[in-house]
């Protein structure tokens, strides 16, 4: 699942993702609220994984969007 922001606008990124490989899994796009103030030209992803009881999902934020989620990122 992908969302980007409004100013996004030139391509979708499933896609890309399908043209890069990911072609056994459903792929969808959404936009992002327009709210204020809000990080511009953000793409978000949301991925559905599998781990193995020993695994640990490792989020990543890069560029400005760190600051989004002090909480959970790496
Ligand atoms: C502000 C953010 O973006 C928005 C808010 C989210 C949230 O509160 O969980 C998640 C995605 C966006 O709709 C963020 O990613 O932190």
């Amino acid at each position: 699942m992908f969302t980007v922001t409004p100013d996004l606008n030139a391509a979708f990124p499933a896609k890309a993702a399908r043209e890069l490989g990911w072609t056994n899994v459903p792929l969808m796009c959404a936009q992002e609220i327009d709210v204020p103030g809000a990080i511009p030209f953000c793409i978000r992803v949301m991925l559905l994984v599998n781990l193995a009881q020993d695994q640990q999902a490792n989020h990543i934020y890069l560029g400005k969007t760190t600051v989004l989620r002090e909480d959970i990122k790496d």
